[in-house]
């Protein structure tokens, strides 16, 4: 398939559960993130009991060209290891120079943002919000609430995904909970 011969079409995703009744999401249980919450025994206890689902989103089968605009929702639970609340993966795109727009449908969390200049940011999401992610910067979604985060997101289909770099370095920054309520912190795991 080209980019010239995507057809039209329409896909639904629910308002408030993000799910979609006519594609199938990408899930990412606790295991497939080791090492990238601070605490280890208690990310090792919650996989060994149980492997929870941490997030869900929706993967297009589209042309992967610089013309082609991929999208979807992504829906990170609530929940936390520790201290630290769930929260997706995050990632740079492999084209650093491409942005991404995620708009927030429900559930209330933030998006944590870093450029390899060291820039961060905590952008919070709340229903009707629409967050700007920046050519540059990786993102990493981050449930703060008790209901499921719902964001629908848009970003150039060529864009790729660089996990790697938060695998290896982590994030400068995370988000726990203190006294009830978010806080933003220094990863003692930042290499
Ligand atoms: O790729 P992760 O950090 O695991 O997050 C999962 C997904 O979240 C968002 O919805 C992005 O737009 C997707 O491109 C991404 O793959
Ligand atoms: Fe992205």
């Amino acid at each position: 398939m080209t980019e010239t011969n995507v057809k039209p079409f329409n896909l639904d995703f629910d308002l408030v559960t993000g799910l979609s009744k006519s594609t199938k999401s990408t899930k990412r249980h606790l295991s497939k993130m080791k090492g990238m919450y601070a605490d280890d025994a208690a990310f090792a206890a919650a996989v060994q009991s149980g492997d929870p689902l941490v997030y869900e989103f929706y993967e297009l089968d589209l042309p992967e060209t610089s013309g082609n605009l991929l999208f979807g929702t992504s829906i990170v639970y609530p929940g936390k290891v520790g201290n630290e609340y769930y929260m997706t993966k995050g990632h740079f795109h492999t084209i650093l120079e491409t942005g991404e727009v995620y708009y927030c449908l429900s559930g209330e969390g933030a998006m944590l943002l870093e450029n390899p200049e060291g820039d961060w940011d905590l952008q919070r999401f709340i229903p009707g919000q629409a967050v700007y992610v920046p050519p540059r910067y990786a993102h990493r979604s981050i449930n703060l609430g008790t209901e499921p985060l719902v964001t629908f997101f848009t970003f150039r289909a060529d864009a790729g995904h660089d996990y790697g770099t938060i695998e290896t370095k982590g994030y400068r920054k995370l988000v726990i909970e203190k006294d009830g309520k978010p806080e933003i912190i220094d990863n003692p795991k930042w290499k």
